[in-house]
């Protein structure tokens, strides 16, 4: 068997077209929905990551406040910033980039962010309110890479009702949020979560309809892991010398053999990293829809 792929970047690109007519909705009733970045320092990664966010709220009409902070910015300076995004009326939502530079409290700074403007979805309020809230209709940001998740595969007409999910890692970006939207009545998955403290995820994930790996380390979901027919969704992110080059490259948690045994994979890149940019997006302009419902 050879896997279709479940292209992120064609679903991400179907969110920013519906994207881009509910932002001319909003604008017919004079309002223009903004998302802030903050990062702190030069990494190139991350510099690049920012860049992108901005590309993608031009290309559906949001307005985008970047605010670039140098490496020696203190927590009290950094934290004078958020309070500055929390009370700027133009900016619906924000992120503050991770990682941030270790003299940083990062906890301390997520919670700073007013929950009604959290992009991300990683307050503790509203992963709080997502746990609490199981079946009640979604009214705070959701984690973007999850939710991703859960879209590229209904974007693909995979359902979860009644569906297997082995998540592997227990990261909370994703692996520890995930589960909260995968168990809500409207996705009904069944869901198992691993890490790094799992005798043998190998046993486990063979039982999986849906595997989810966001462990970030190359190639550990292994061909002899998967049920045949599963999905196989490639969340990890790591770097791995290329043997050809020699220069080092991105690497996803699936090894290439998966793709002989699944019948669905999501390659990676161009998986589920478009699909956490565009989710960002709709956390944003689901924010402004509530801020301003049409009358
Ligand atoms: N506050 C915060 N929120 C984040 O969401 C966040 C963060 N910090 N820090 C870093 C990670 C990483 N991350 C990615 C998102 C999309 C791609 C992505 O679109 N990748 C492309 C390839 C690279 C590209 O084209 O830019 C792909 O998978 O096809 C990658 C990585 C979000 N993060």
């Amino acid at each position: 068997m050879t896997a279709a792929a479940l292209d992120g970047k064609k679903a991400a690109a179907e969110i920013k077209a519906e994207l881009r007519e509910r932002v001319a909705a909003l604008a017919g009733r004079g309002v223009v929905p903004g998302l802030g970045t903050i990062l702190v320092g030069d990494d190139p990664g991350s510099k690049w990551y920012v860049a992108g966010k901005h590309r993608d709220c031009a290309e559906v009409g949001i307005e985008s406040i970047r605010v670039d902070l140098p490496t020696e910015t203190t927590q009290e300076e950094l934290e004078a910033e958020i309070d500055r995004l929390n009370a700027d009326p133009a900016c619906t939502g924000y992120i503050v980039q991770l990682p941030l530079p270790k003299h940083i409290d990062t906890d301390r700074v997520i919670e700073r962010i007013d929950p009604s403007k959290d992009a991300d979805g990683l307050h503790p309020t509203n992963l709080g309110r997502l746990v609490l809230n199981a079946n009640d209709p979604i009214v705070t940001p959701l984690p973007c890479t999850p939710r991703g998740v859960i879209e590229l595969l209904r974007r693909n007409d995979i359902s979860l009702n009644g569906k297997h999910v082995l998540v592997i890692g227990r990261g909370v970006t994703v692996g520890r949020s995930i589960g909260p939207l995968l168990t809500r009545r409207e996705n009904n998955a069944t869901v198992t979560l691993t890490h790094t403290g799992t005798p043998d995820i190998g046993v486990l994930a063979r039982e999986a309809d849906v595997i989810v790996s966001a462990a970030g380390v190359a190639g550990i979901v292994r061909p002899e892991w998967v049920k045949p027919g599963a999905a196989v969704l490639d969340v990890g992110v790591s770097r791995v010398e290329d043997p050809e080059t020699g220069k080092s490259k991105v690497a996803g948690d699936v090894d290439p053999g998966v793709w002989d045994v699944a019948a669905w994979v999501s390659p990676n890149p161009g998986g589920v990293g478009p699909m956490t940019r565009a989710l960002l997006l709709e956390n944003v302009v689901e924010q402004a829809e509530r801020l301003n419902p049409a009358v």
